[in-house]
């Protein structure tokens, strides 16, 4: 990705790369053949101590170069033994640019984290110099780069099929599914303790509020009639269920042909289902077994799925509003499940077309079928398991290490909104080659200031960019490449409340 020595330039090694760079009194400039790594490159080469820090002098303080469309500046602070990497304020997203980090204690406990964790923000990155913070080497601007066509290459993406039933990726698959690890690695830090505030652990002998039987099962489906088929996933069938009562539900029924692979998916999905309860999550009404029939009662959710309705397969085309509002509710859904579940509870399948959607249009997140308990020890950063998931809206470094932690979700998040943004599935390869990969064709826009391109052209009203450049800031954010520059989902839900706030101010100026 980066080339160098440029002519009458400088230049260092990191790793297999040889990092060029010109400067001169006031300009520092990268020198990368591709404008969409390059600020990954920066950060990368920094955060692996990769820049010459022991050239790094005072007369290196405050030196800037318009760089990927902002303007980093550079300020070593040899006496904290750190260098700072500022982006200034750029005409037209000034409020995006802000820093957001205050650096100016840094001896309180946040500023001594922030300073040993490698905490990136949208407004500053802050580093410390230390060589102990490498990441193994070009790995991860592999992820950064070449890891959405690494998908894409796998697997038809506009097929979005969960990588689980993906033959070609079987090899990714670890063999040790469930294997807890405490190990840690120098870039994971946020532990997650999971709080058991809001615990709603059914009794063990049973699961859910609504016990039915077989026959009332086929009767409510009218036999799994076709007629009252609402879809098909890889676990089974969907039916709409109608019970004596009168009161809708949806049925799930495991495919009989691949029941004893699945089996394990169901008992998940029906376990961590039945001890969560939020507006914005599918409720678990019950579960049904009998012989090899296993059968999953949820509530029925009735404006299908927020990718038909992105698709304007429904006849209608949400607004800019509506969007913002489902962004929030899977936000808070998926807070929900990382913090207040009774365990910590990652989805590990966030996608539009796990997004159900409601008559008033708000989102809940359906779709348990890959979720696991989280890490359950304090010290634990991860669980080593299986990857699974929906090309297109996997997180790279667990796709690479196994290791899965609650910021999976939110790299899958990053890439839902998006897709919610922009209308665009994650991968579209009917697209010509730059616009293929979606995220990175929303990067490229991002950058060069045609933030306007990237919104859905389906939407037929003026949005205000500052708010969308703010949303495609927030979702950079959330789809780093590695998960420690990802910010919790509860940041998360935060900032779009916040994006809200900016958005409903721009209504009333108008
Ligand atoms: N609670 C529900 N209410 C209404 N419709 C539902 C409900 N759950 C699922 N559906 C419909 O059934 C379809 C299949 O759902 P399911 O969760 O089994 O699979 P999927 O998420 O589409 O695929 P996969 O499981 O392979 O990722 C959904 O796309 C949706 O249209």
């Amino acid at each position: 990705v980066v080339v160098g020595p440029l002519a009458g330039g400088l230049s260092w090694s990191c790793d297999d790369d040889r990092v060029g760079y010109l400067r001169s009194p006031d300009s520092f400039l990268f020198f990368v053949d591709d404008r969409v790594s390059a600020c990954e490159a920066l950060v990368f080469y920094m955060a692996n101590g990769c820049l010459d820090f022991e050239s790094l002098s005072e007369e290196w303080g405050n030196i800037g170069r318009e760089y990927c469309g902002r303007q980093f500046k550079f300020s070593a602070d040899l006496d904290r033994d750190a260098i700072s990497v500022e982006v200034l304020h750029m005409s037209g997203r000034k409020l995006l640019l802000q820093p957001q980090v205050d650096f100016s204690n840094m001896d309180s406990p946040r500023g001594k984290q922030l300073l040993h964790e490698e905490v990136k923000d949208h407004g500053i990155i802050f580093l410390p110099k230390s060589k102990s913070l490498a990441i193994p080497g070009m790995l991860l601007l592999c992820c950064a780069v070449i890891c959405p066509c690494f998908r894409a290459k796998r697997k038809d993406p506009i097929v979005q099929t969960s990588l689980d039933k993906d033959l070609n990726l079987s090899k990714l698959v670890s063999p040790s599914d469930v294997s807890a690890s405490t190990n840690k690695t120098p870039t994971t830090t946020h532990k997650v303790v999971p709080s058991p505030r809001f615990s709603l652990s059914p009794q063990p002998n049973k699961i859910g509020s609504l016990q039915l039987t077989i026959n009332q099962v086929i009767k409510a489906t009218q036999n799994f009639s076709p007629s009252l088929k609402l879809g098909e996933g890889g676990f089974g069938t969907v039916y709409k269920g109608v019970l004596h009562d009168g009161s809708v539900v949806a049925i799930k029924r495991a495919k009989k042909e691949h029941f004893a692979t699945l089996r394990d998916e169901f008992s998940s999905e029906v376990e961590l289902l039945a001890k969560i309860e939020h507006r914005s999550l599918v409720k678990l009404l019950g579960y049904t077994e009998k012989g090899k029939e296993r059968i999953v009662i949820t509530e029925y959710v009735p404006n299908g799925t927020l990718r038909e309705h992105l698709d304007g397969l429904n006849g209608h085309i949400l607004d800019f509003n509506q969007r913002l509002e489902i962004a929030i509710d899977v936000a808070h859904a998926l807070t929900y499940l990382h913090l207040y579940a009774e365990k910590t509870i990652i989805h590990r399948d966030v996608k539009a077309s796990n997004i159900l959607l409601t008559e008033s249009f708000r989102a809940k997140v359906s779709d348990f079928g890959f979720a696991r308990a989280g890490p359950t020890e304090v010290d634990q950063t991860h669980i080593s398991t299986k990857v699974k998931g929906t090309a297109g809206y996997l997180d790279p470094e667990y796709l690479r290490t196994y290791q899965l932690t609650p910021k999976s979700d939110v790299f899958s998040f990053g890439i839902l909104l998006i897709e919610i943004l922009s209308g665009r599935r994650p991968v579209e390869m009917k697209r010509c080659f730059e616009e293929r990969i979606t995220v990175r064709w929303a990067f490229n826009n991002f950058n060069g200031g045609r933030v306007s391109e990237v919104l859905d052209p389906k939407l037929h009203e003026d949005v205000n960019l500052e708010v969308v450049a703010k949303m495609l800031s927030l979702a950079f954010h959330c789809a780093a490449p590695t998960r420690a520059n990802r910010p919790l989902m509860k940041e998360v839900g935060e900032q779009l409340w916040e994006i809200r706030k900016d958005f409903g101010r721009s209504l009333r100026s108008e």
